[in-house]
């Protein structure tokens, strides 16, 4: 019997959760409550499934998301989330028939790109997706930091306080937003996952720890950010304090509260080491210690995968620091973005059109993904031969259009 791939049934969601957990190597008997949670959170017309002899064998979701591009503007995007292929079934083409279904889909509802954190390097390239923006974790070793240990709030007039999880929930996705507007490569986030996140909606099978929380406010009053981290408890034999503590979420609209969440975490007494979270590779923290040694890098790698559906909506969404002109062509074997493009940007803004003159560059449209957020650079992607430059001295060109001061950040896995 064929294997057949398709939208779930709200019947089938408890199987649908069970193959989900098998392909994620959680223990696969789904916790009572946890269907009933999730279901009215999940969108069934964007929940697909294969089903072999009735049985769910392989799993994907998406979901609507706004992506931040450079310059603050949100495109429409659809993330994809929860691929699995049970052990059974996989290498036998169940992912490309439901990511070909969903990219078709996502084009016609009018995304403009797809988006996705994916679990290994080499699944997504095949499908147009390329990595846009990479994360970096830290361990600051706070004891080498030379941060002054007297320290006891910031010295230019804000401070910091200890908040409840109820007053994050509801400030944090004010500030959120606010951050969003500001800084690249952010996704907007659920009502599920600000719960989830608050631990408000305990899920089965990701204890939650409470966490801490603190504000800061500024000189005139106005909370410009805040910090979430928990910490564990550990001591040394000789009765030393070596406390670690993580941070699950740090918001800061303004390098003065960025620079006084970081000092706060860094200087909670018994805390040795501080676990970042995932943060931009370009992120301030190393180069606000005295000693940024102090801070060991321990993940670096990519994160956020983006699949443009759309290229005139997508390069005219963002900004651009020079003025110039390019013409791409982009290759998309699934037949949903390629085509050559006359891309026209100032600091004023941008035109994208099809056109038919002759390209300065030549590229998979994955590779245009990676260059998106201004992230990668096209010199570098020509010296690894993912892409032409018929143009000579194009690829510097489009360097100079569309690489950003700062990263592309997304701290959210989802
Ligand atoms: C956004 C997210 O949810 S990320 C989470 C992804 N899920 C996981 O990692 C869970 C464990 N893995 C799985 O469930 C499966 O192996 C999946 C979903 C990654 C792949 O599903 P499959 O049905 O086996 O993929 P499918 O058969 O469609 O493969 C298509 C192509 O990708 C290749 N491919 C698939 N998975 C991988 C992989 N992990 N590494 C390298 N290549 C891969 C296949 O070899 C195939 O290549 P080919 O066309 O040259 O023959």
């Amino acid at each position: 019997m064929s294997v057949e791939a398709r939208t779930v049934t709200e019947s089938e969601f408890p199987d649908w959760l069970r193959a989900r957990r098998t392909g994620f190597l959680q223990p696969p008997a789904v916790p009572e409550g946890e269907s009933a949670k999730l279901l009215p959170h999940t969108d069934l017309t964007r929940t697909r499934g294969a089903f072999d002899a009735g049985r769910c064998v392989a799993t994907f979701r998406s979901f609507a998301q706004e992506l931040t591009v450079p310059g603050g503007a949100a495109i429409a995007a659809s993330a994809v989330s929860a691929v699995t292929v049970s052990p059974t079934h996989r290498r036998r083409g169940l992912l490309s028939r439901m990511m070909g279904a969903e990219l078709a889909e996502s084009k016609e509802r009018g995304d403009v790109v797809s988006t996705l954190i994916a679990a290994e390097y080499p699944i997504y390239g095949r499908y147009g997706y390329g990595p846009a923006a990479w994360t970096t974790e830290w361990t600051v070793d706070v004891r080498r930091s030379a941060l002054d240990p007297r320290w006891s709030g910031p010295g230019d007039g804000g401070r910091i306080d200890l908040v409840d999880a109820s007053d994050i929930r509801r400030t944090g996705p004010v500030l959120h937003d606010r951050l969003r507007a500001l800084r690249h490569g952010l996704v907007s986030r659920t009502q599920l996952g600000w719960d989830v996140r608050m631990g408000l909606v305990p899920l089965p099978d990701q204890p939650f720890t409470e966490r801490f929380h603190a504000t800061y406010r500024s000189a005139s009053g106005e909370v410009e950010g805040y910090v979430s981290y928990s910490a564990d408890d550990t001591w040394d034999d000789g009765k030393q304090p070596m406390n670690t503590a993580t941070v699950r979420d740090l918001i800061a609209l303004t390098p003065a509260a960025e620079r006084a969440l970081w000092h706060f975490v860094c200087s909670i007494d018994w805390i040795t080491l501080v676990k970042s979270g995932h943060r931009a590779p370009d992120d301030l923290l190393p180069l606000l210690l005295p000693d940024p040694r102090a801070a060991r890098v321990t993940t670096h790698a990519d994160f956020l995968w983006v699949r443009i559906l759309d290229v005139v909506r997508a390069l005219e969404a963002r900004t651009y620091a020079a003025s110039g002109s390019l013409v791409l062509e982009l290759h998309d074997p699934a037949g949903l973005a390629g085509g050559r493009f006359r891309l026209d940007v100032s600091p004023e803004g941008a035109a994208c059109a099809p056109t038919t003159v002759s390209p300065d560059l030549v590229m998979d449209v994955r590779e245009l993904a990676a260059l998106f957020l201004g992230d990668e650079s096209a010199v570098r992607l020509a010296a690894l031969g993912r892409l032409e430059e018929p143009t000579p001295g194009a690829a510097a060109r489009a360097d100079t259009l569309l690489r950003t001061s700062r990263r592309p950040w997304c701290p959210d896995v989802f």
